[in-house]
């Protein structure tokens, strides 16, 4: 039996410990309140996040000893939102997760150093990047809760770690794929989420169909850019780790970025944007850091642009808009 390592209580979290466990992995789940703990130890169920799915509790360990959880396991899953993850994990020695394969399954990154969640694991737990795996693809934690079709991507390095990911996940409706693009989809994972948030806006603004469809390839170009220029590889732009995930979270009604998006371009600040959801909008934090980042590599970004003078600048989202309105082919 696998020993699995699941750090967040998060809708993602959940999902991911719903088809771990289901497939005989044994699960040592950190959740960070203690309160959570005691729920599913009663009633085996997150109380706060897909509350309706069941867990068979001689698989799913819930425990808030972190260090305990980390050691007991194989494979570390983080699972908190990108913003999180320093706070989340700082009380570890930077030894601990030494001899284990990480999987990332943020669509974010860390603020303070602008950087990818692999990156930081390598840069501050010496984690080469041979022990690292990311979950990718067009996957809404709400819609595995109802067993719906899906599909993941697993990015590593390592070839045979992503492919025993894989089995650990498959089932009869997720099917799980390997890449060895672990950067690229980390990246373009991230960007996602920021054009999800233009689209949110233009859509609360009154924008329809048409513009969004627009806003959408326009914004695989500017993915393609950043990439080009950050990561150069060759990679196929339109699969569904890619092109997919920018798919589902620019349409979907399960979107936080998209929702976000919709209140920002309906009016509401950031402040009540943020208070109004229970779940966390990675996008926010996102374009902060792409942004900043792209001060170095200066690619033309107009989207990722006009959504952070809109959450950062306070500039007007019509105004913002209307940039794009002339820029768009
Ligand atoms: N939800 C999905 O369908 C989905 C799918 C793929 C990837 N992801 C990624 O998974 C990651 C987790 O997102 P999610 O959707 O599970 O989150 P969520 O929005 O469902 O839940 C918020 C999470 O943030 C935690 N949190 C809130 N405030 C915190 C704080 N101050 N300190 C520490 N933790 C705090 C909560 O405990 C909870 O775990 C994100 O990077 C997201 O992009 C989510
Ligand atoms: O669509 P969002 O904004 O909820 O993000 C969740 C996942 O990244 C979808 O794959």
């Amino acid at each position: 039996m696998e020993k699995i390592a699941v750090i967040g209580g998060g809708s993602w979290a959940t999902a991911l410990v719903k088809i771990l466990s289901e497939n005989k992995s044994e699960i040592h789940w950190w959740m960070r309140q203690q309160d959570d703990v005691k729920h599913l130890l009663q009633y085996r169920h997150n109380p706060r996040y897909l509350s309706g799915v069941s867990f068979d509790l001689n698989y799913v360990k819930p425990f808030n000893d972190l260090a305990a959880v980390v050691k007991a396991s194989d494979w570390v899953i983080l699972a908190v939102p990108g913003a999180f993850v320093q706070n989340a994990i700082a009380s570890l020695p930077k030894t601990a997760f030494e001899g284990k394969v990480m999987v990332s399954a943020i669509k974010g990154m860390i603020p303070d150093e602008n950087c990818l969640i692999t990156d930081y694991l390598e840069k501050h737990y010496n984690v080469p990047a041979s022990h690292q795996c990311v979950i990718a693809g067009p996957c809404h934690a709400e819609e595995v809760a109802l067993e719906k079709q899906s599909y993941l991507t697993i990015g590593s390095h390592d070839l045979d770690h992503a492919n025993r990911f894989c089995e650990l996940l498959r089932n009869r409706y997720v099917k799980a794929n390997p890449l060895d693009d672990l950067d690229g989809i980390e990246y373009c994972a991230v960007m996602k989420n920021i054009i999800a948030m233009a689209c949110g806006i233009a859509h609360g603004l009154g924008f329809g169909d048409n513009f969004q469809a627009v806003m959408v390839s326009n914004a695989m170009d500017e993915i393609e850019r950043f990439l080009t220029a950050v990561m150069p590889q060759h990679r196929n732009l339109v699969g569904s780790a890619y092109l997919g995930d920018l798919l589902v979270t620019a349409y979907s009604q399960f979107s936080r970025n998209r929702t976000f998006g919709n209140m920002i371009g309906r009016g509401y600040s950031v402040k009540s944007a943020q208070f109004e959801m229970n779940m966390i909008a990675e996008g926010y934090y996102a374009v902060k850091s792409i942004f900043e980042l792209n001060k170095t590599y200066k690619v033309d970004m107009p989207i990722t642009t006009a959504v952070y003078n809109i959450l950062y600048e306070r500039i007007s989202p019509a105004v913002e808009m209307e940039i794009l309105k002339e820029k768009f082919k």
